[in-house]
């Protein structure tokens, strides 16, 4: 067998068009225009890259894009402050401070402080204890664009499938399977220190991977026809020594080989991740104005 391949980027292209198509709408018929704040700590080149392709998606989409950047030395005083005057800005409907930050900040004191209703990542506690209890909140993006990849796929009916999620982070690993179970599915978290993987994840109707280890997911892991979402996004050097590529979390030609569907990397997961960035903002720009949130 040969897997079907996901295309992710055609997938998240759609999605952002269907964004803002409401977008225009909400412009058009009631003045608003959704708007999010990025803010970035410190010169990561990676992260300027991401948050470049961020403000520019955020504008094609007909949003307005705030950027702020603070230096790599900034006192984390100086983080919590402009967030705060970020959720008292009417005109900011999001808020994304870029991560990892610089380690002298505390990452989950800066979160806490983000106005939920703004909190476009989805990683405040309330938007995570929401997402748990099965309360209308926001969705971390990553999982919540590997959900739409795997339904596009399975159709909306995946109850009764197993699961098999690598990896536990906040970011990923738990919201990705708060979601899984939330279809009823039978979801379990493999991570570190899980027994026998590779046979768990043999058992998987659906397997999620996103744990940051460069090409883990060997092709006998994998059930034959399995759907394999690969989260991982790791830079490793070139077999010629010039320069890196980026490479996922699952062997993609083994996997491939034997799943149904399966993402690639890159042009899989990725670009979904800022698409639901741009479709978790409207949809907290509608609940703030108090109109109903579109089904995208
Ligand atoms: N508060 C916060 N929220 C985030 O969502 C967040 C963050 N911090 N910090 C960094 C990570 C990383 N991230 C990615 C988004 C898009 C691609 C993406 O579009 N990747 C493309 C291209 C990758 C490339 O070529 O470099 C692809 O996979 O096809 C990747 C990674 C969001 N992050």
């Amino acid at each position: 067998m040969t897997a079907a391949i996901i295309d992710g980027k055609a997938f998240a292209a759609g999605l952002r068009q269907r964004v803002a198509q409401h977008v225009a709408r909400l412009r058009e018929d009631h003045g608003l225009v959704p708007g999010l704040a990025v803010v970035l700590v410190g010169d990561d080149p990676a992260s300027h890259v991401y948050v470049r392709n961020k403000g520019e998606q955020t504008k094609a989409a007909g949003m307005n894009s705030f950027e702020f950047r603070l230096p790599d030395d900034a006192p984390e005083s100086a983080l919590l402050e402009r967030v705060a005057a970020l959720n008292a800005d009417p005109a900011v409907h999001g808020i994304l401070v870029q991560l990892p930050l610089p380690k002298h900040m505390d990452a989950a004191k800066v979160i806490d402080l983000i106005d939920p209703a703004k909190d476009v990542d989805g990683f405040h506690v309330v938007n995570a204890g929401k997402l748990a209890v099965g309360a209308d909140g926001i969705v971390p993006c990553t999982p919540l664009g590997c959900l739409m990849l795997i339904r596009d796929r399975l159709g909306p009916r995946l109850a009764g499938l197993n699961a098999v999620v690598i990896g536990r982070s906040n970011i990923v690993g738990k919201p990705m399977a708060q979601l899984l179970l939330r279809e009823s599915c039978t979801v379990t978290v493999a991570h570190s220190k899980t027994r026998d993987l590779p046979a768990l994840a043999r058992s998987a109707d659906i397997l999620v991977a996103a744990v940051g280890v460069p090409e883990m997911v060997k092709g006998d892991w994998v059930k034959p026809g399995a759907v394999v979402i690969d989260v991982g996004m790791n830079r490793i050097p070139k077999a010629d020594g010039s320069g890196t590529r980026l490479v996922g979390d699952v062997a993609f030609a083994e996997a491939a080989a034997v799943a149904g569907h399966i993402t690639p990397v890159p042009g899989g997961v990725g670009p979904m991740t800022i698409a639901c960035l741009l479709a978790n903002t409207l949809t907290a720009a509608c609940a703030r104005a108090g109109l109903p949130v579109p089904a995208l």
